[in-house]
């Protein structure tokens, strides 16, 4: 099958939804699928030392418009290892490549996407749980169709670029390298102070001109992009090195009036990250920030809200950290007490060159230490008020071994009676391979989002909303998530999947996931969720006089099991 040509031969909107939900609260027209769907919260007052709890329930509408568009991605480092190797990801498989290597041949996949290859669970069929792809769950766009373009201080081509990262197997370069050679970064901004002295030599492809003039410029490269190949969306995210923190300052960047006249004024303290985001809003596409650094000073969630903009971020959530979105809230939730943390990981990769630097090492200190915060908090019989477990972070710059991070964690937890739990880890991964699938993953979702309205039950038409423009959806993707102003962040790895499958189930009106399986637990199982009594195991029980009939059918193994219980004591 001849590669395909996204700018050419793009497929008009195939229709990709394999789910139907049979349900009076569910319409499906050509260009909605509207819900109507019952939110139930527990409110809880505390008085006199005793909780008060009261459950809340809120009608909702949820409209999701069914067309699926034509995406564009640009990305901020686009020559960087992410950025080649999510492109060179796409066209592999786009043009279902293969390759050898030293073991065997390999096929082009998404490994590590969510969106890509993970699955959900839908509901109860005849054979016991029915699991289908995330990506069926609403109308999305295929990663294989998404364009890819984008900015980089460095003028290498993609081609050579995709070498000198050194990521993917030599077998894929070649295949690759005519492709993606024809690619080249768009000039960028580049503001020597905001990343390490050590990137200066890359810097050979840079705007020159005033703040305004270069935002302008980007904004003209966004409309250039789209227009050129004939998409109907972009998104723009940052994969570009980590900075320092800008300062926040009242009258520097406090509001996006006083942000927009810094910007007017040449005012040195504006990052060329923050330019970029100012950018994308002001030509009303959405943001993403996969790196630590503070993009998103508060002029710049003023102005995303002001223009109804989504932003979303901070810092790419693709190993040690996601890791420890896990195993902390597996420690905390079983009562076991983290008190010592300790992430070290060398890599040899141009990140971990820029994060040699102090100022710009602090800011993914920042992200990588704060993921434990909320499932800490949640614990006051482990943890007193304000008490934390230590938690050290350590990021060294070892050339030699390249894109292939080695990570290492220690976990000594408090255990009954005295006892003490020590956890090691050692990850050793090409962080670029984890990092490349959360890029799709990111511009995939938050492009539905923007396809997502509600309103409540009551409330007219004209009364449909988007999401907050701080897209907190996206955590499950990021380090450090950004939420709406004054709400709750949450780093729970699991907790966060099941956040954004919920919300997709409620825009198809499906109740909330909540793996209680009631129809398994009861004294007689009904007919239709007897999946688990086949074969000679489920004859035995029912052929037992003893064993309860109830319509038929057998009662579950916990009988055999009782006897052999019996016996043991
Ligand atoms: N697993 C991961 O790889 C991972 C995880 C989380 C976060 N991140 C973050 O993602 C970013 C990219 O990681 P990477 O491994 O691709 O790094 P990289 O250094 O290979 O790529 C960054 C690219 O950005 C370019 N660049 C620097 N400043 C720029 C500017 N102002 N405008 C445009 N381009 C600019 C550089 O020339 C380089 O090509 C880093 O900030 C990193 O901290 C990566
Ligand atoms: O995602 P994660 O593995 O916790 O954190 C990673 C760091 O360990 C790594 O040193 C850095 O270069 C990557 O950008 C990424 O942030």
């Amino acid at each position: 099958m001849s590669p395909r040509n996204p700018s050419t031969d793009y497929l008009p909107f195939e229709s990709r939804e394999t789910i139907t939900v049979q349900s009076p609260n569910v319409t499906y027209t050509e260009q909605f699928i509207e819900s109507k769907y019952e939110y139930q919260t527990t409110e809880v007052k505390e008085e006199c030392g005793k909780y008060l709890v009261t459950p809340k329930t809120e009608s909702y509408v949820f409209r999701t418009a069914r067309r699926v568009p034509r995406l564009g991605v640009m990305l901020v480092g686009w020559g960087g290892n992410n950025g080649t190797t999510v492109t060179a990801a796409v066209l592999a498989n786009r043009n279902k490549l293969s390759w050898h290597t030293k073991e065997d041949v390999r096929h082009a996949d998404y490994l590590g996407s969510i969106t890509q290859a993970s699955t959900v669970s839908l509901g109860t069929g005849p054979q016991g749980e029915v699991y289908v792809p995330f990506k069926s769950m609403l109308p999305m766009v295929n990663a294989n169709d998404i364009v890819f373009d984008g900015w980089d201080i460095s003028s290498l081509n993609l081609g050579d670029s995709m070498k000198r990262a050194q990521v993917l197997d030599y077998n894929l370069q070649t295949q690759l390298y005519p492709l993606m050679s024809k690619m080249k970064p768009r000039p960028s901004i580049y503001i020597p102070d905001f990343i390490a002295a050590n990137q200066k030599d890359r810097a050979d492809n840079c705007l020159s001109g005033t703040k305004s003039e270069m935002v302008e410029k980007l904004r003209e490269d966004i409309r250039d992009f789209k227009k050129k190949q004939n998409l109907e969306k972009v998104i723009v995210l940052w994969s570009a090195n980590t900075e320092r923190f800008s300062d926040v300052r009242e009258g520097l960047n406090d509001t996006a009036e006083t942000l927009l006249a810094s910007i007017k004024n040449n005012v040195d303290e504006v990052s060329p990250s923050t330019l970029f985001a100012v950018a994308s809003i002001l030509e009303g596409v959405t943001y993403i920030n996969g790196s630590p650094q503070n993009t998103f000073v508060p002029g710049v969630i003023d102005l995303a809200e002001q223009r109804r903009v989504y932003i979303g971020g901070d810092d790419f959530k693709s190993g040690q950290t996601k890791i420890k979105s896990v195993l902390v809230d597996f420690l905390v939730s079983a009562g076991i007490k983290p008190v010592s943390i300790v992430s070290y990981n060398h890599l040899g990769n141009n990140d971990g060159k820029n994060l040699s630097a102090p100022q710009t090492f602090r800011s993914k200190e920042i992200s990588k230490t704060n993921v434990v915060d909320d499932m800490v908090a949640s614990n006051s019989i482990l943890y007193k008020p304000n008490e934390k477990p230590d938690h050290c972070v350590v990021i060294k710059y070892v050339p030699y071994v390249g894109d292939s991070k080695r990570a290492m964690d220690e976990y000594t937890s408090e255990i009954m009676m005295g006892g003490r739990s020590t956890i090691v880890l050692h990850n050793t991964c090409e962080d670029s391979l984890l990092a490349s699938p959360l890029i799709l993953d990111l511009a995939i979702i938050a492009e539905l989002c923007e396809r997502i309205e509600l309103r409540r039950a009551g409330e007219s038409e004209k009364e449909f909303q988007r999401f907050n423009s701080a897209l907190s959806l996206l955590s499950i993707l990021c380090k450090a998530p950004l939420t709406p102003r004054g709400t709750p962040v949450s780093n729970a790895f699991f907790r966060q999947k099941l956040c954004i499958e919920n919300i997709f189930r409620a825009c198809v009106g499906l109740a909330p996931l909540n793996h209680m399986q009631l129809e398994y637990k009861m004294e007689t199982i009904a007919p239709e969720f007897q999946h688990c009594l086949t074969g000679t195991v489920a004859q035995t029980l029912t052929s037992q006089p003893n064993v309860k009939q109830a319509n038929g059918v057998g009662k579950t193994l916990h009988h055999e099991n009782t006897e052999a219980r019996a016996e043991v004591h």
